[in-house]
């Protein structure tokens, strides 16, 4: 049975492990086999083979014991999503892989079930349960942590026409998101806690009622992104230089480096571009750039 989860950014400014938008830049594609040995067999490039380090083989465990499998199964692993770079790569495999098992074996998971499993699967990448990567993988489109215990998602209805813009920098640390959450401070005073409440309760607003300024005074962290900025010290210049160009506006793409631009038929897009690369090439950092739009929904 084949699946694909596409790429996806999580956070997006305030709504860290709350907010993800799934984008149709790149995209894996997850194979899963019966296999009539009792174990769990992973192929694939550039990622863990091991299956209880990979986070299809992770998720796809916890399915099999919870549902009383006894058969073995092999899961292809086809990797479209650059792994490391803040696009869900690591999400998007296990949420392809929990597809692909529950049409394998007939389960009739529920979309929050699916999203349980796949995101349990995180921390054989990053230590972690987070939920938001996986949200977008299983709902598409953009998605809403509304509790993670009980798994209860809620997909958001879009009505601001936008175009997504990816700054993907070339880029390499081991354990990255593990590393990323490390730096998220545990307390935050009440002053941060209502401005980044007014930040994403405006951010989800104006996504829902198409209102672009409240979706540019939305996307704004200064809690997650900021105590991260030493990872990604262009990002800083780089967003106000693309608000300069009338760019909606530009967050930190799940735990980096990647940038997401927002932008649309008010904003100049040969002056993004243009800032985009002054400012990169201002701190010596070779990037490429990846146009997408959101990914609507996936045909489960
Ligand atoms: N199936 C998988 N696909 C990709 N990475 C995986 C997979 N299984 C385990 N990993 C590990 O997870 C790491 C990538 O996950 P990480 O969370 O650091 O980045 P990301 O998922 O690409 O981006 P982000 O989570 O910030 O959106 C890799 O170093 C890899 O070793
Ligand atoms: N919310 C997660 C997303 C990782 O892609 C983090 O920022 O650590």
């Amino acid at each position: 049975m084949i699946a694909i989860s596409y790429s996806s950014s999580a956070n997006l400014g305030p709504g860290y492990d709350i907010l993800s938008m799934g984008h149709d830049a790149f995209y894996d594609e997850v194979e899963v086999l019966e296999d009539h040995s009792n174990e769990i067999k992973i192929s694939g490039d550039g990622i863990p083979l091991d299956y209880k380090k990979n986070t299809a083989g992770l998720s796809a465990s916890m399915i099999l014991n919870d549902y009383g499998i006894k058969t073995g199964i092999k899961i292809n692993i086809k990797k479209g999503i650059p792994a490391g770079l803040g696009l869900g790569s690591s999400g998007a495999s296990a949420a392809a892989a929990v597809r692909a098992i529950n049409k394998l074996f007939n389960l009739g998971m529920s979309h929050d079930e699916m999203v349980h499993y796949s995101m349990h699967g995180e921390i054989a990448a990053c230590g972690s349960a987070h939920p938001d990567n996986v949200s977008s993988g299983i709902y598409g489109g953009i998605t809403l942590v509304q509790s993670k215990n009980p798994v209860k998602i809620k997909k958001l209805k879009i009505n601001l026409n936008f175009s997504i813009l990816l700054v993907i920098p070339e880029f390499f640390m081991e354990n990255k998101t593990m590393y990323a959450r490390s730096l998220v401070p545990s307390k935050i005073t009440m002053d941060e806690h209502i401005e980044s409440t007014q930040r994403l309760s405006s951010l989800i607003s104006g996504l829902i009622t198409g209102d672009r300024d409240l979706v540019s005074y939305g996307m704004n962290d200064n809690i997650v992104e900021r105590a991260r900025i030493r990872m990604f010290p262009y990002y800083y210049d780089l967003k106000r230089r693309v608000i300069e160009n009338n760019a909606i506006s530009a967050c930190i793409s799940g735990a980096g480096p990647t940038v997401l631009i927002l932008y649309d038929d008010k904003s100049d897009y040969n002056g993004i571009l243009r800032s985009v690369d002054d400012v990169m090439r201002s701190y010596n950092i070779k990037y490429i750039l990846k146009k997408s739009r959101i990914m609507e929904a996936y045909n489960d």
